[in-house]
C-alpha cells in the first residue's frame, strides 16, 4: 500500500511539473487580464462539475474574501452554489444550461469567465463559455489535455495527464497561481 501512496505523489509531481511549464505564460496574460476586469468593475465567473464544482467555490471564495495579502474583496462568483437557481434550470430546461444561463443572467462584457472541465467536453461547461463568449466576456477553459473547450475559450489552461484526479491537483495549483499573481499585480505594495 505505501508503495500507492509514493506513486500517487510522484504521478502528482510530475502531473505539476508539466502543467506548469505548459501553462506559465498563460498563467500570467490570464492574470493580467482577471486583474484588468477586475479594476474596470468587472467580475471573475467560476463553474464546473464535482471536484471542479469545489474547485471553482474554493477560487472564487480566495478572491472575494481574500488569499494570502490583506487587501480589499475582489468580485468573484461560483455559479456551482444556489441549489434553488441550479435545480429549477435542470428541472425546468436541461442540466446543460446550469451554468450558461447563470452567465447569461450574471455576465457582463468585459468579465471573465473560467470554466473547468478535466475532460474539456462537459455539455454544460461548454455551453456556458459559448454564452460567455456570445456576450463578450473573455473565456478561460480549465482542462485535461484539450477537448471541445480548448476550441471555444479565448486561453486554455491545460493539465497534460490523463488521469481526472492529477488534472484536478494540476488545476487548483494553478487555480491558486493566478491568486497570487492577481493580487500582485492589482497590490504591488503589499509585496
Ligand atoms: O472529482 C472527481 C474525480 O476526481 C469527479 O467528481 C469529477 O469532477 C466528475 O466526474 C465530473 O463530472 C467530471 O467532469 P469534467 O471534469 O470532465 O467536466
Ligand atoms: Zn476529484
Amino acid at each position: 500500500m505505501i508503495d500507492i501512496i509514493t506513486q500517487t505523489l510522484e504521478a502528482s509531481v510530475e502531473a505539476k511539473k508539466a502543467a506548469i511549464s505548459a501553462n506559465d505564460q498563460r498563467l500570467i496574460e490570464t492574470a493580467r487580464r482577471m486583474a484588468e476586469s477586475l479594476t474596470a468593475g468587472g467580475k471573475i465567473l467560476i463553474f464546473g462539475n464535482g471536484g471542479s464544482a469545489a474547485d471553482a467555490q474554493h477560487i472564487a471564495a480566495e478572491f472575494v474574501n481574500r488569499f494570502q495579502t490583506e487587501r480589499i474583496p475582489l468580485a468573484s462568483i461560483a455559479l456551482t452554489t444556489d441549489t434553488s437557481i441550479i435545480t429549477s434550470i435542470g428541472n425546468d430546461y436541461h442540466f446543460d444550461e446550469i451554468f450558461s444561463k447563470q452567465v447569461a443572467a450574471l455576465g457582463r462584457k468585459n468579465d471573465v469567465v473560467i470554466g473547468i472541465s478535466t475532460s474539456g467536453n462537459s455539455p454544460n461547461v461548454i455551453k456556458a463559455l459559448k454564452v460567455a463568449a456570445q456576450g463578450g466576456m473573455h473565456t478561460v477553459a480549465f482542462t485535461g489535455k484539450g477537448g471541445q473547450a480548448a476550441d471555444i475559450a479565448d486561453t486554455t489552461i491545460t493539465a497534460p495527464v490523463g488521469v481526472t484526479a492529477r488534472i484536478q491537483e494540476c488545476h487548483i495549483l494553478m487555480g491558486h497561481i493566478l491568486c497570487d499573481l492577481v493580487d500582485r499585480i492589482l497590490f504591488p505594495e503589499n509585496f
